[in-house]
């Protein structure tokens, strides 16, 4: 941990511990005239026990920026922190090790198996890496997502929303420091939409975990404690409490 960074993974001053820390990333896609500064000098830290949302315009730097806060892509300067742990300094095991044990994903495609029930899927990625589901933990989860009538049913035979609240249920079930979400009611309908939102928040209220969403929707970010918003590779402000209307009005603000 290096000395700038002292505040990581302790508690602070008005009782929140930082789940995610990231400090001036740049990221560069191509060179000389086909330059693009997708991340300039992002510094932003994500509290534990939150429910974020990122939004900003088209090509703002979004899921860039979420990609390199779950180690899914590199960083051409900066760290990103998960925790105590600095995810920048991993090699691709520590990397594999890290994503498996301490953070969980949700797509907006829902990339559930085909061939496994609801329940197989939730459980897959601990069998994997051989480890035990926490009864009471599964138990709560399966409550929260109102999925205990489909746990034998295949994805084929669940709505659109249920196979994505199996894919948060299957995010969550190894108590991951930090839930990643890359608009996860991008292709659901208003309804199914706002189930999937219920379950992040109240997996967040209820169950005290952290989830960072990505979304181009002013709903669905109402949903979130706390709205950060990028320009141009770059922080352009952040909202708390936020609501459809002052997220939209951000967003007008930004020229989205
Ligand atoms: N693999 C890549 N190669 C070249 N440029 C890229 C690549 N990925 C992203 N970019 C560029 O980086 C910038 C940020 O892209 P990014 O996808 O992070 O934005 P975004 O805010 O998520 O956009 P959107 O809301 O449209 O999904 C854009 O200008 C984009 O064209």
């Amino acid at each position: 941990m290096s000395a700038t960074l002292s505040g990581i993974g302790t508690v602070g001053a008005a009782g929140t511990r930082t789940a995610v820390a990231a400090r001036q990333l740049v990221k560069v896609y191509g060179k000389g005239e086909a330059e693009v500064r997708a991340l300039d000098g992002v510094s932003v830290d994500f509290a534990a026990g939150q429910f974020t949302a990122i939004m900003g315009p088209s090509g703002s730097g979004k899921s860039t920026l979420m990609h390199c806060l779950a180690g899914l892509d590199t960083v051409d300067a900066g760290s990103v922190h998960i925790g105590q742990t600095e995810l920048t300094k991993q090699s691709d095991k520590g990397l594999t090790k890290l994503r498996r044990d301490k953070i969980g994903f949700i797509f907006q495609s829902f990339n559930l198996l085909p061939t496994l029930t609801a329940e197989q899927n939730i459980l897959l990625g601990l069998q994997l890496a051989g480890r035990k589901p926490d009864p009471a933990w599964f138990d709560n989860i399966v409550t929260v997502t109102g999925l205990r009538q489909r746990l034998g049913h295949k994805p084929n035979q669940l709505s659109g929303g249920q196979q994505q609240r199996v894919a948060c249920a299957r995010a969550l079930v190894a108590k991951p420091d930090v839930v990643f979400a890359d608009e996860p009611t991008g292709n659901l309908d208003s309804k199914s939409g706002a189930e999937v939102l219920n379950f992040l928040q109240t997996s967040v209220r209820q169950l005290n975990q952290t989830v960072i969403m990505v979304t181009h929707d002013p709903v669905a970010a109402s949903y979130a404690d706390r709205v950060v918003l990028l320009a141009d590779g770059r922080l352009a402000g952040e909202i708390h409490r936020p609501t459809a209307d002052s997220v939209l009005a951000a967003m007008k603000n930004l020229g989205a």
